[in-house]
Parts: structure tokens; sequence; C-alpha cells
């Protein structure tokens, strides 16, 4: 097994239907169905925001510490099986604010569940586009009496429509509090929104970044500041932000020497964890194990951690 490290995956996109009807069970909340198969036959989407509003409305099942616990708990048995030594882990917590789950049961039980994993992991705390600057900038506010919690700032939900631009304060304040940045931009947005990410929100990191290939100047850029990009391919399947696998632009960011590495997204969601989006990038793109290893070596140099880590994890790829 590869091993890799995983940077874009939302805890909350871990919610496989078994545990969504046990949670459901367990806190008295309704859903429309109980039967698996009617749940899963769900999972059919036409683009991000049929995603998200699926999405979304799975997540009052979460109420708990203990439901935050068990969530984080099964994914990270999962991501001990597919390879993973280090992973950087977002969350949502407007959505558990917005369904009166109070931060701190979100951070005691994600938490509880990191100390108790032997993988490496720090937590990412992302902000809801959609939901506007004002909102980010107060979610901010009420994490602070969590900040040794969580490592970073991210940005996600519904892009086309809410470019990265009005949250530059919000990101100048997370810099000024010494936590990383990160955004998505690029999955369904233009080349626009990687460039004003970089540019407007200082990130380090950009979260699928594939439209960029659209723009040869950004592409150069990228290549030259070797800006990671967490790329997801399953995800971009699901999404039909492409066709079919065959079709994904991963291999010409590789051939372009972008800082690509890969990723799963929201894995309960979009068929499969970061081993199986592995398996299918071998079998349907013909990816070869040199490439894999130059991804898996691209995604413990774009961690945050120090260089000592990253060169401990690489020696692995190769031993
Ligand atoms: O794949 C995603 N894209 C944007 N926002 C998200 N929030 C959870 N998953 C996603
Ligand atoms: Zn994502």
């Amino acid at each position: 097994m590869l091993p890799t490290a995983e940077l874009h995956i939302h805890i909350e996109g871990t919610l496989e239907p078994e545990m969504l009807v046990e949670l459901a069970a367990r806190n008295g909340v309704g859903l429309p169905t109980s039967d698996l198969d009617e749940l899963r036959a769900k999972y059919d989407f036409t683009d991000l925001q049929s995603f998200l509003d699926l999405y979304y409305a799975n997540l009052p099942v979460l109420r708990t510490d203990q439901d935050f616990y068990d969530l984080t708990s099964a994914y990270l048995a999962r991501a001990e099986r597919a390879g993973v030594r280090r992973a950087e882990i977002f969350f949502d917590p407007q959505v558990h604010l917005n369904n009166d789950v109070p931060l701190g049961a979100v951070f005691e039980g994600i938490g509880g569940a990191l100390r108790d994993s032997p993988i490496s992991t720090d937590l990412i705390l992302c902000f809801l586009r959609d939901l506007g600057p004002d909102a980010a900038a107060e979610t901010l506010r009420k994490a602070m009496p969590y900040r040794e919690r969580f490592i970073g700032v991210g940005l996600d939900s519904a892009e086309v429509g809410h470019p990265p631009a009005p949250f530059a304060e919000v990101y100048q304040r997370a810099a000024a509090e010494g936590l990383h940045r990160v955004a998505h931009a690029g999955e369904e947005g233009g080349p626009d929104y990687v460039r004003d990410a970089l540019d407007v929100l200082g990130v380090e990191r950009i979260d699928h970044g594939i439209r960029a290939m659209e723009d040869p100047e950004l592409v150069a850029r990228l290549r030259d500041e070797q800006i990671p990009l967490t790329v997801c391919p399953l995800s971009n399947v699901a999404l039909r932000t492409v066709d079919k696998l065959s079709d994904h632009v991963l291999p010409a960011m590789l051939d372009e020497g972008l800082a690509v590495c890969v990723n799963s997204d929201d894995p309960a969601y979009f068929g499969g964890y970061v081993d199986d989006n592995f398996a299918a990038l071998r079998s349907e793109l013909g990816i070869t194990e040199e490439q894999l290893a130059t991804l898996a070596r691209n995604s413990f140099d774009a961690c945050f951690v120090d260089d000592e880590r990253k060169s401990a994890w690489k020696a692995e790829i190769d031993g």
C-alpha cells in the first residue's frame, strides 16, 4: 500500500449511510428513509450544488461529542487501511452551529478521535463561502477559544458566484493568528478564482485547482512557485466536473510539473477513499507506479509539518 498524506478530506463527507442511520436513531432525528439502498440511490449528483444539498441535509444527525468521535474514528480507521500517514482534516463549524450544536462538542469529539489514532493529524476550519465573509469572521471569532485545536482555515461550499476576494479580511485575521490558509478554487470556478485565492487570500495550497489548466500563464506560475494542488479525481467525476475519469487533467498536471496530490474529498459520497482514488487512476487513467510515487511524495511535501517528518514519510515510499 502506497503511503500518502490526505490533505483534502471533509470529515462530514465521511458520513457513510450506515452511520447516518445509526446516528439518526441514536438522536431521534428523522430521515426520509432508513433503507440503505434508497439512501445510496440519492448519491447520484449532477453538480457541486446537488451534492451539497444532500450533504447539508444529512448533517443534523451529528449532535454530540460522541457522534463526532464516532464519525472521525471511522474515517481514521479506514484511512489507516488506505495507507494514510498524515491527514489534514477539514470541518465545517458553521453547519453545526446552525444545527444548534456547540463548537465545544465538535472540537471535543473530533479531537478525541484524533488523539486516539496512530495517524498524524491536524484540523483545518473551513468557512462556507455561500454564507459570506461576515459569517466567516464571526465563526473565526467563535473558534478562537479553541485556537490550539486547529492549524489553519479553508474555504468551501458553493464556489461559483462566491469568489475569494470578499474573504480577504478574515484570511488576514487568520494569518495574524498564525493559522495556515488554504481555499477551494478552480473546482467549478474558473482560473480567476485560483489566482485570487493566491493573490488576495494568500493561500499556501489550492484545493482542487483543476480549472487552472485552462490558463497557461497560471499553470506556469503554479509550476514555478510549486503551489500544492489537492486534486480529488473521483469527486470530480461524481460531481461531473469531468465526464469520465479518462478525461481527467491529472496526467496533464503531472506532465506540467505541478505539485499535485490525490485526495478523496467526501469519500462516503463520491465512491471511495484515497486508496480507491489511486486504484482508479491506475486502472482507468494508466497512471504509472512512478507517477503514483510522485503523487505520494508531493502529498508529503505539501503537509503543514517540519521537513524532518516529511523526509521520514517520503523515505517509506521507495523503501
Ligand atoms: O467537494 C466539496 N466542494 C466544495 N465544498 C465542499 N464541502 C464539502 N465538500 C465539498
Ligand atoms: Zn473539498
